[in-house]
């Protein structure tokens, strides 16, 4: 692609993604799909462009409407190009796919020169902070919360995990190392391998062949405090599209029995799919109507461990989808804390006496993580909370709960309780 094509074809992927109301990867997936012939350099190339225009989004806004422009795809990628990019008019005119307006000149000849940063800007718009998160993350880091914002607009490491029933982390690093990828075992998860470099997925056929996967250390983690056995009865219940299902289906070694459920069948569907592509076949899906489906009272203390990976804000993730800070949570923070004290006394009643129950969320809020936690070991006696050290000691230092920050602990924002139910 020359130059000015790439940049017609970052502007098409741009207006796509901020038109659709589909998260910007499952945009950008469906864009190349369609466009096979555009190759691995122009794709990694413009998703970089596009990724670091979605990161300074408000800002980027925020120079627009001070010049009187409209916040539409174009007038950001002329922005990029000045603040960003630091390109003169000249240059902008000569890449820009279509003439320049006057007021486009206008737009470049202003920035042109400035840093994307102000000091007049307010404090939400230079930390990308949406106006429904900033009360409870400025409740949640107190003097920390600059930094953490500031960590969740740094892109993000590949995280991978190995899948133990197809191999060995050594056997992947080493693998790695003869594609002459960096690649490093991660500190904490112990089937976690790291990428520091920005790499093409295609260049890891361990993805095609199910010897892989992709996953936050974050997310890791939380699927290896189930500590599901080989043998054992767990329920992964809000399985999704199937991450944690597939580390914990792995864990077992694909003996015993592993019920993946949620109320959404698309997601559970591609969840199936993933299992059969990394050879794991001792689970079931299952659609749930609603968290008290009556499936959940027909096996009432059926199950030895029971993974809720809740629904929540996803105000952990925004590192790796710095798009979805912008979507605020379709039914408000409040409905998602009842709904998730809905699901947890509901998939609670499934652990049976001395198992274990594990909350969890990707969200970094307290009020869907430790005060849901609070709240149902009030309401239910019958539960203890089981100190994350003693579950697993190398999480020793991090306290009670998993509580993983992108500035704390470099990986996304996780929450997890381990609670156990008493014998
Ligand atoms: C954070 S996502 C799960 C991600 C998944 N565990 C993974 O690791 O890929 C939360 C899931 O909860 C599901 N969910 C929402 N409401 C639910 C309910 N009432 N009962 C069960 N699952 C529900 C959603 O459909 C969504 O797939």
């Amino acid at each position: 692609m020359t130059p000015s094509s790439r940049l017609a074809a970052i502007l098409d992927l741009l207006t796509e993604v901020e038109s659709a109301p589909r998260p910007a990867d499952a945009v950008t997936s469906a864009f190349f799909r369609a466009r096979r012939h555009i190759d691995d350099q122009d794709r990694g190339a413009m998703l970089e462009t596009l990724y670091a225009i979605l990161r300074h989004r408000a800002r980027l806004g925020w120079w627009l409407s001070r010049q009187g422009r409209a916040e539409t795809a174009r007038g950001r990628l002329l922005a990029w190009l000045a603040l960003g990019e630091r390109k003169g008019p000249d240059q902008v005119a000569r890449l820009f796919p279509t003439p320049l307006s006057a007021a486009d000149s206008a737009l470049v000849t202003a920035l042109h020169g400035s840093a994307l940063d102000h000091a007049e800007m307010p404090e939400p718009v230079r930390l990308e902070c949406p106006d429904w998160a900033l009360e409870p993350l400025r409740r949640r880091f107190g003097a920390d919360f600059a930094a953490e914002m500031a960590a969740t607009l740094v892109a993000p490491p590949l995280d991978l995990r190995v899948n133990p029933v197809k191999t060995s982390r050594d056997q992947a690093l080493r693998g790695l190392s003869r594609l002459g990828l960096r690649a490093e075992p991660m500190a904490l998860s112990p089937l976690g391998i790291r990428l520091p470099d920005r790499i093409s997925l295609a260049l890891l056929p361990g993805l095609k062949s199910g010897e892989i996967e992709i996953q936050d250390e974050g997310s890791q983690l939380v699927a290896h405090l189930v500590e599901a056995k080989p043998g054992e009865r767990v329920v992964d219940f809000c399985a999704g599209a199937g991450g944690k299902t597939l580390a914990l289906a792995a864990q077992m070694q694909n003996r015993g029995h592993l019920v993946a459920c949620d109320v959404n069948e698309a997601r559970l569907k591609r969840c199936a799919e993933r299992l059969r592509k990394a050879g794991l076949h001792n689970v079931e899906t299952r659609v749930l109507a609603s968290e008290t489906d009556k499936w959940v009272k027909r096996h009432k203390g059926g199950y030895d461990r029971v993974l809720i990976d809740a629904p929540c804000s996803g105000t952990g993730t925004w590192r790796r989808n710095p798009d979805a800070r912008w979507r605020a949570p379709d039914l408000g923070l409040s409905a998602l804390m009842a709904l998730q004290a809905r699901i947890l006394a509901s998939a609670a009643r499934l652990v049976r006496p001395g198992g274990r129950l594990v909350y969890a969320t990707c969200s970094v809020l307290v009020e869907e993580n430790e005060a849901q936690v609070a709240a149902f070991l009030a309401a239910h006696p019958g539960f203890a909370l089981l100190p994350l050290g003693e579950a697993f000691p190398p999480l020793q230092a991090l306290g009670d709960h998993l509580s993983l920050t992108p500035k704390a602990h470099g990986t996304d924002g996780f929450f997890a309780a381990i609670l156990t139910r008493q014998a």
